[in-house]
């Protein structure tokens, strides 16, 4: 890739969190990084040191020291924005590095836009489009998943797939287009057949990638799990000890919770939102009534449910009634009999052919450990969220693989209605603009910009 020619500023910005820290980072790039440094550095000639070598001295505005530092030097094209790169490690003082910046900007240099490092590695070529993208998801990410997604969007897993499936586009759209040239002599370079078939597998991984969005929300909001059963069952005890605090109001007054309460607790890895509703009753009062309708609908948004009941005050048959009642959508639910601290062996026992049953106490705490197990395995049991599959988590991307999808279908049916080569062409050329979008082979001013802005300064 030819070197960008746009980045002619030579951008700087507080690399590390802002407040006090042992350390901050202060990092500079573009043409004039190494000779802004040279001027203020006090300690070796960093104009003739080599790339990726570290360099103690101080920094000095006039006869003033502001610092004692160890500078960084990688040298263009080996840096992280392919310019030439200087990182000024500094005491995490918000005073010295307001001094520092404020005297990188005296000597030339301009403060950088949101995101303007990596947009600069992106024109650059240091990766693609998508994984820039992924440098902001992994600065986000705060559980296992999370991180295991945008590490491999950022090491191009998700990109090869992508570029995979557009060079298999380009080779077809370069037959057809091949035979417009001989349009006269009716010849097909690009056996139909076989382009059927292609496009029927490259909507077969789309499609799994599109539905992996979903899968990927849930990875980054949390699985939406609903606490659910009637009054008093202990819904808001079980909630504040799967936060491990006080959250929802806990009393011995049936219909307490009369609104939605949630929260996010995160369990070997996984970040799970639990919802705490309503109890489920057919009430007079009108604003438990409001409660109970909200419940349902939080039902229906579930992913999953645990429905919660007294062990101690339901027989077998009621909770099969009140499981009938509660006409729970298609969604995956696990029982849980609380108190049993309460409940008598015998009570114990009646509930022993139950599936999906988990047997606890939430006030005392006991068979918790059990639960968090299951919930987990509830969640692993899904193999979208452990296989290897890719998982898309970007708004964008998934907008740009509807978008191809909607163009393979209609070079399905321009096949088959025999639609002419150059009808084909034009089709096949817009499902790769449509890849190309998410790689960032097309991009525009305005794309770039939406995405970048969007990023932290420094970044
Ligand atoms: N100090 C520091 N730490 C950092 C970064 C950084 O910019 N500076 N990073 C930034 O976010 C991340 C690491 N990413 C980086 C990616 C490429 C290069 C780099 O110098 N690449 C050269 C040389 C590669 C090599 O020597 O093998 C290159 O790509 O040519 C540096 C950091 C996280 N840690
Ligand atoms: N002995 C015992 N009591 C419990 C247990 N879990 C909850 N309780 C008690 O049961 C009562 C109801 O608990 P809540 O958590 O408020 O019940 P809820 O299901 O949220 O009730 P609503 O807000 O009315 O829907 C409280 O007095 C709790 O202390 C338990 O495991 N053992």
């Amino acid at each position: 890739m030819i070197p960008s020619i746009l980045s002619k500023d030579t951008i700087v910005a507080l690399a590390t969190a802002a407040g006090h820290g042992a350390i901050a980072i202060i990092r500079l790039s573009g043409p004039e990084a190494i000779s802004i440094l040279h001027g203020v550095f006090k300690g070796k000639n960093l104009q003739n040191q080599p790339s990726h070598t570290l360099h103690f001295g101080t920094i000095r505005d006039g006869e003033k020291i502001l610092d004692e530092v160890v500078v960084s030097l990688f040298k263009a094209p080996s840096s992280y924005t392919k310019e030439d790169v200087v990182e000024v490690s500094c005491h995490g003082s918000p005073y010295i590095t307001e001094q520092l910046l404020k005297l990188f900007l005296k000597k030339g240099a301009r403060l950088a836009e949101p995101g303007e490092f990596t947009k600069r590695a992106f024109l650059n070529g240091q990766f693609d489009l998508a994984q820039a993208e992924a440098v902001a998801d992994l600065i986000a990410s705060d559980s296992a998943l999370t991180h295991q997604v945008a590490m491999k969007q950022m090491r191009g897993g998700f990109s090869q797939e992508i570029k995979a499936l557009r060079a298999q586009l380009i080779h077809f759209a370069s037959m057809i287009e091949l035979e417009l040239d001989f349009s006269e002599e009716d010849v097909e370079f690009a056996d139909r057949a076989a382009l059927h078939r292609l496009i029927a597998t490259l909507q077969r991984l789309i499609s799994d990638l599109l539905q992996s969005f979903e899968m990927g929300n849930v990875l980054k909001n949390g699985v939406p799990t609903v606490i659910a059963g009637k009054p008093n069952a202990g819904k808001s005890t079980l909630l504040n000890a799967l936060l491990n605090e006080e959250k929802a109001i806990v009393s011995d007054i049936p219909g307490t919770t009369r609104d939605v309460i949630e929260d996010e607790a995160n369990i070997g890895g996984i970040r799970f939102r639990f919802i705490d509703t309503a109890g489920l009753r057919e009430t007079l009062d009108k604003v438990e009534a409001i409660g109970v309708a909200r419940t349902k609908e939080q039902l229906r948004k579930a992913a999953l449910v645990l429905y919660l009941f007294d062990l101690s005050s339901t027989s077998p048959a009621q909770l099969q009634e009140e499981l009938k009642t509660l006409d729970l959508p298609q969604v995956p639910y696990l029982l849980l009999g609380n108190k049993k601290d309460l409940a008598t062996l015998q009570q114990l026992e009646a509930f022993s052919g139950f599936e999906n049953l988990v047997v606890l106490s939430a006030g005392t705490k006991d068979g918790m450990e059990e639960l968090q197990q299951t919930l987990l395995e509830q969640v692993n049991a899904n193999e979208a969220i452990t296989g290897d599959r890719t998982i898309v988590t970007n708004l964008r991307h998934f907008q740009s693989l509807k978008k191809t999808d909607d163009a393979l279908q209609e070079v399905i049916q321009g096949l088959d209605s025999g639609l002419t080569s150059d009808w084909l062409a034009a089709d096949i050329r817009r499902c790769l603009f449509y890849l190309g979008e998410i790689t960032g082979e097309i991009t525009t001013d305005d794309l770039l910009d939406n995405i970048f802005t969007k990023f932290c300064i420094g970044k």
